[in-house]
């Protein structure tokens, strides 16, 4: 099995996803966001190639760029994040432990999602990943869990809480955990696949106190 080293950051990282236009992606970025995420499986968010290589144009080069993915052919998830220069892949489905160090050796930044519950830190261990994304039950669903139940020191390498965070949680949620990273979707939006500019705003500051 890969060893990981717990990886901490001074400033929780910040990554919001399920973003589908240029308004919404600058404005995240102005607002203080590190990364995006566009979910390329079946979703109310999906976004399609060309819509992502249009908001690409406009993101600054210091953001990470996340495609998103559901049990998805690794070679064209490896095909995607070349031809678009995404800086990575977040995979939310069932990808095997194989698949995924397959694609970590393929692509710069894999982060490996993984719903909370038991076993969680044998289930971590099992993939070599830049990161491991731990969510709630239902991806893009806004449902949390109880982040009592998660303990970081059984997780090595970069952990990312995500799952029903929004402005009003995230620092209780993130002074449980101690994550590297946060990632929220349906908690800063207006309506699925239109980010809330008050709410992203919110949540980044509530993030980052
Ligand atoms: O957003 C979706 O609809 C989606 C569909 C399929 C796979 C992943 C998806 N989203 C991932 C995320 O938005 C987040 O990483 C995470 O699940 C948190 O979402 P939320 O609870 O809405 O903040």
């Amino acid at each position: 099995m890969p060893s990981r080293l717990f990886v901490s950051s001074d400033r929780v990282w910040v990554k919001v996803c399920g973003i589908t236009n240029r308004v919404d992606a600058l404005m995240t970025v102005e607002n203080g966001a590190d990364a995006l995420g566009f979910v390329f499986a079946n979703s109310p968010r999906r976004v399609t190639v060309d819509q992502v290589a249009s908001v690409l144009e406009v993101v600054p080069g210091q953001i990470l760029t996340f495609g998103v993915f559901v049990d998805e052919d690794p070679d064209r998830i490896v095909a995607l994040v070349d031809s678009l220069g995404l800086s990575g892949a977040q995979l939310h489905g069932s990808e095997s432990p194989q698949e995924v160090a397959y694609l970590s050796e393929r692509i710069p930044r894999v982060i490996k999602a993984i719903p909370a519950g038991e076993d969680l830190g044998e289930r971590v261990a099992l993939y070599q990943s830049w990161a491991i994304l731990v969510d709630g039950p239902r991806p893009g669903s806004g449902q949390a869990f109880d982040w009592s139940t998660l303990d970081h020191t059984r997780i090595s390498g970069r952990l990312i809480l995500a799952g029903g965070l929004d402005a009003d949680n995230v620092g209780y949620a993130t002074s449980l955990v101690d994550p590297f990273g946060v990632d929220v979707s349906s908690g800063v939006e207006r309506s699925p696949g239109h980010k809330d500019p008050t709410k992203v705003h919110d949540f980044i500051v509530a993030a980052h106190r």
